[in-house]
């Protein structure tokens, strides 16, 4: 959290912006922030946490490779079926409890959470809430994307300083492994509850149920 007392001086008209996933599910990180400037605009990204467990897994998979199943991992035992939350894949999408931590230090009108479903399907939507969340005219809008149908994903047209569209790269995006399907369902049980109190306290039905 060092880089944060490094941020570089703020001049009129501009925005520094700093990006770290981690900040999101870390005890210490409110407080910290708030030190340094209680007015900061918070921006979270949040999918569904099921598809979150299995992305983060198999990122760590790539890592990785001898890595047990995910089951093994969700799951204390299979046959209570009891879910490890323990395990990060899975405590990080208990969205509603990290942001009761925030909540302690920052208005929820400080808050933007950005639909990481809604950014694949919608990217102009998404990144027009961004812009309005943060004052800009709104800048970026439909002509910027192209939906890449072999990445399968959206793309930038032409980014800045580039005359070559420009998706992300080989690490986002990738294809997951196949979970049993009794093992999905009983995470998504499992956060059910989870869900709908993050709903209640953003104000937003994000679809996951
Ligand atoms: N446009 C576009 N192109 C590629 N990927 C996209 C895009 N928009 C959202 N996504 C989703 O971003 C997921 C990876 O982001 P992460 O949050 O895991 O990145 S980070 O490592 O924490 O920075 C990544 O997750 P996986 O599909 O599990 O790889 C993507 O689903």
């Amino acid at each position: 959290m060092v880089l944060l007392n490094l941020m570089p001086r703020t001049l009129d008209g501009q925005i520094t912006m700093e990006k770290t996933p981690s900040y999101f599910v870390t005890k210490e990180a409110p407080s910290r922030v708030c030190t340094m400037n209680c007015q900061t605009k918070l921006i979270v990204v949040v999918r569904d946490p099921v598809t979150r467990a299995v992305s983060d897994y198999t990122q760590t998979l790539t890592k990785n490779p001898g890595l047990p199943s995910f089951q093994s991992l969700a799951l204390k035992n299979s046959s209570t079926g009891l879910v490890d939350t323990t395990w990060s894949a899975v405590r990080i999408g208990l969205y509603a409890k990290h942001l009761e931590n925030w909540l302690q230090y920052f208005p929820l009108s400080h808050f933007l959470f950005v639909s990481g479903e809604r950014l694949v399907s919608d990217p102009a939507g998404e990144m027009g809430r961004v812009q309005d969340f943060l004052g800009l005219k709104r800048v970026i809008s439909e002509k910027h994307f192209y939906f890449n149908q072999t990445k399968g994903f959206p793309c930038l047209k032409k980014p800045e300083g580039s005359s070559r569209p420009r998706c992300l790269g080989k690490s986002k995006g990738r294809p997951h492994p196949q979970i049993p399907s009794e093992v999905l369902q009983r995470l998504r049980d499992f956060y059910r509850p989870f869900n709908q109190r993050f709903y209640q306290m953003t104000g937003q039905d994000f679809g996951w149920d």
